[in-house]
């Protein structure tokens, strides 16, 4: 259900005990440093070349925004006709607290100039039943499912999934344009370049934001559409039965893709396999791990660590060309990301080609390396119109404070089990190297201040996150499998037959490319996030394990498809199932 409070890993610190943002320092000595000035310290890259990750791709970028489009999505507070508030007032003590909390850039920063005001509204307050405020410390709200259920896709609610059915043929998505997402109605939605151009609507309303984005967004109503294809060739006719079904074997996959293939790589398999959430290869056995006690709302804790993926935000942003293609002089195929938000022009180009050419070059480039600083375009010049910009890394930090977050120290502590011995020294940082404790001390009084999301994105490990991230995570990502009486690893009538689960098993990003974007001969590497480790074989699309809905053949006998008798088909198909279970890595839960 959307629109419910945000749960806490740690109880909130408001400067006032339930509602003002965090502002004191734990001495309780002056205030914490400006978010701006941390960010500048912390999280720039200026003059440093950006570093990528020669080990994974740009799905991985892309893959953890829009799963994070499908599990969180707070809403700030608005005027009382929903529009904007302006909360940068000429003097600071006249700003609305409850409502607002801008971001007053420090003169001499750099970039923006003196006397810059960030306008930030403050995320909305969590009403009680009767819309009163409730007593106890301010909550915030979530106005998406968080389950992993692709409500990115088909919308939070039925009302928002109608106006995204095809009307004509309610089995399908609607498309326009061929395959482009349907159009958003309200032009302001996002800026247009070119006649003929729109504002898309999706499942979730953020759709807009990054031209990749919206080729994700494309790619995942297209599946749908062709997962209702392939059924109807197996003797499923009715519409809605049709629908239903396609939806439920493409959330499959997304939930599917995001344990065994990106979840795999952010906290790797062996972390997975301690904590039970590893999906096993077995074609014998149901996830029994359901627990109907397990909240599985998102934690507002969560919502605020998980932005560590603005760390894999590119500078630029790029349509695959095809050999011997060249790009336009005029309206080059490369921009910079700056210059794509809310834009979705590139999608448009080249004949409204964008969103393939856009999912081929996510495949075929390196992401940037999992570290504290962000790209310029990210960090400076985000939303970038008519000369004002935000601060991506200096929104996080006010947000942080805004709900409440606790620092990273007690996260450390009450949550993942450190002991420390005196938290206020800055030996207490054991998983922060030299340079970057340096840099800590140059901007917080005391390492008992670091915010959050600045401590869990200068954290390192052995891992791709740090160890106090991992915990974060690992609380999430628990709840979201454990908890979902509908997760695709679950019997009938909630999951599906073992026959199907196998069929759904095979699946992964590539697959879904493979089947979208790709011709049958282009070679792809099998684990489309990690590209760059010798152990992931690059293969043809024709030979990259792909949905097997042979287990959905509703046709009589004979199989349309094959020609073949039924009876023959599932005798092949069970004796398959044998002789895959023999080399199956078998991890019983
Ligand atoms: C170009 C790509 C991206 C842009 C422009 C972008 C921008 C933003 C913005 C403007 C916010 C709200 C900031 C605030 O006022 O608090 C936000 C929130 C967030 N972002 Fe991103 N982001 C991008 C990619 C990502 C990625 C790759 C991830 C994770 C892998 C991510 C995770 C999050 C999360 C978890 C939130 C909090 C969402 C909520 O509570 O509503 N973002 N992002
Ligand atoms: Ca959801």
């Amino acid at each position: 259900m959307a629109f419910r409070p945000q749960r806490r890993l740690l109880n909130p610190v408001y400067d006032d005990g339930v509602s003002k943002p965090r502002v004191r320092t734990a001495s309780g000595t002056g205030n914490l440093p400006n978010p701006r000035t941390i960010s500048n310290v912390i999280h720039s890259s200026k003059g440093v070349p950006t570093i990528l990750d020669h080990k994974i791709s740009l799905h991985v970028f892309q893959w953890g925004q829009f799963l994070d489009h499908d599990i969180i999505s707070t809403p700030v507070s608005t005027g009382v006709n929903g529009e904007e508030l302006s909360c940068c007032e000429t003097n600071p003590v006249n700003v609305n607290t409850d409502m607002c909390t801008p971001i007053y850039v420090p003169n001499g920063d750099g970039f923006f100039a003196d006397g810059t005001c960030m306008n930030v509204p403050r995320s909305a307050p969590a009403l009680d039943v009767n819309c009163n405020t409730p007593s106890g410390p301010r909550q915030q709200l979530n106005k998406i499912t968080s389950y992993i259920d692709g409500s990115n896709v088909y919308g939070s609610s039925a009302a928002e999934l109608i106006k995204l059915r095809n009307p004509n043929s309610p089995e399908y998505m609607a498309v326009t344009d061929g395959n482009n997402l349907p159009p958003n109605n309200d032009t302001s939605a996002c800026t247009l370049t070119v006649q003929g151009e729109r504002c898309s609507i999706a499942g979730d309303s953020r759709v807009n934001v990054v031209p990749s984005l919206g080729s994700y967004h494309t790619l995942f109503v297209q599946e749908h559409n062709r997962i209702v294809n392939l059924l109807k060739g197996l003797g499923w006719t009715d519409p809605e039965e049709l629908f239903q079904e396609a939806r439920k074997i493409n959330i499959a996959q997304i939930q599917h893709i995001t344990y065994n293939e990106f979840l795999s790589w952010l906290l790797t398999r062996t972390v997975l396999q301690q904590n039970n959430l590893i999906i096993t290869g077995s074609r014998t056995t149901y996830f029994t791990g359901y627990d109907p006690t397990i909240n599985s709302d998102i934690t507002n804790d969560f919502g605020i660590a998980y932005r560590i993926g603005h760390s894999w935000i590119p500078a630029q942003m790029k349509l695959h060309t095809d050999f011997p293609e060249t790009s336009d002089i005029n309206d080059p195929d490369v921009k910079n990301i700056e210059d794509t938000y809310l834009n979705p022009h590139m999608l448009y180009m080249r004949g409204k080609t964008g969103a393939p050419r856009m999912l081929k070059w996510l495949t075929e480039t390196n992401c940037p390396r999992t570290d504290r600083l962000l790209e310029d375009g990210a960090r400076n010049k985000l939303f970038l119109k008519n000369g004002v910009s935000f601060d991506l890394a200096a929104l996080n930090i006010n947000r942080g404070r805004d709900h409440g977050i606790p620092p990273y120290w007690k996260y450390r502590t009450d949550l993942c089990g450190e002991t420390l011995a005196d938290p206020s020294s800055w030996t207490s940082l054991t998983w922060h190297d030299n340079i970057t404790i340096a840099l800590l001390k140059s901007v917080y009084q005391s390492p008992m201040d670091i915010d959050l999301w600045t401590g869990v994105m200068t954290e390192s490990g052995t891992a791709v996150v740090g160890p106090t991230l991992t915990c974060i995570f690992l609380a999430q990502f628990r709840a979201l499998r454990n908890g979902d009486r509908y997760w695709f690893e679950r019997p009938e009538p909630e999951g599906f037959s073992l026959a199907k689960l196998a069929g759904i098993k095979q699946t992964s990003l590539a697959a879904v490319l493979c089947a979208n974007v790709y011709d049958a001969s282009f070679v792809i590497p099998q684990n489309s996030f990690v590209t760059g480790d010798p152990k992931n074989v690059f293969l043809p699309c024709s030979q990259i394990p792909k949905l097997d809905l042979s287990p959905w053949n509703k046709l009589g006998r004979r199989n349309l498809n094959t020609g073949k008798d039924e009876f023959e088909n599932k005798l092949v198909h069970l004796l398959l199932e044998i002789l895959k279970e023999g080399d199956a890595v078998d991890v019983k839960e």
